[in-house]
């Protein structure tokens, strides 16, 4: 008999530069950097992507999405998101939750979690409730306490549809 629940973790990690707008959770944020990528470099859309194919067995984002392919440059990723999913659900599965933590010295990510969640539950056909969205400093303490990047760590659990 199989398993019918998986389960999948994601990671990303995008640089902070000057003069690109910061997308993170397909929210576009104020603030004085963005960050670089070849597509919008939504750290958190491409954390939960792998998340969900990592739980499928489906590889991950770079392999469905080429940094390499000019068809991504500056691409929406909840487009990639949307598209990734498509091939989750084609192998049998369908999202159940996903829970997020985002690693942002600055700007402050709690007044978009709520904004997050619901571009991603949209993504993935889920209610709200279904995507928590977390965030954290990093105390100062390395590259993303010096504000040199953000990340993104997720989990996702998978159902059998
Ligand atoms: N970019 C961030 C970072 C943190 N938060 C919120 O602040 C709380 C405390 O963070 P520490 O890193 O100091 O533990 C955290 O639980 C978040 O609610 C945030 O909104 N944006
Ligand atoms: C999204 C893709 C594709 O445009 O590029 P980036 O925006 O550079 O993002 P990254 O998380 O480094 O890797 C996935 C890519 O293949």
């Amino acid at each position: 008999m199989s398993i019918p629940f998986r389960v999948g973790q994601g990671f990303d990690v995008h640089a902070l530069v000057e003069g690109r707008p910061l997308i993170i959770g397909g929210v576009n944020i104020p603030h004085t950097h963005g960050l670089a990528g070849h597509s919008d470099a939504d750290v958190l859309l491409h954390a939960v992507t792998d998340a969900l194919l990592g739980a499928a067995g489906l590889g991950d984002i770079g392999r469905h999405f080429p940094d390499t392919d000019p068809a991504f440059k500056g691409a929406d990723s909840r487009r990639l998101l949307r598209e990734a999913y498509a091939k989750v659900a084609q192998a049998g599965w369908k999202a159940v939750n996903i829970d997020a933590t985002v690693h942002a010295q600055a700007p402050k990510i709690g007044p978009h979690a709520a904004a997050m969640a619901s571009n991603i539950a949209a993504d993935l056909g889920l209610e709200q409730s279904a995507i928590n969205i977390k965030a954290k400093t990093n105390e100062g303490l390395g590259h993303l306490g010096r504000k040199e990047g953000i990340a993104a760590t997720v989990v996702a659990l998978l159902a059998t549809l």
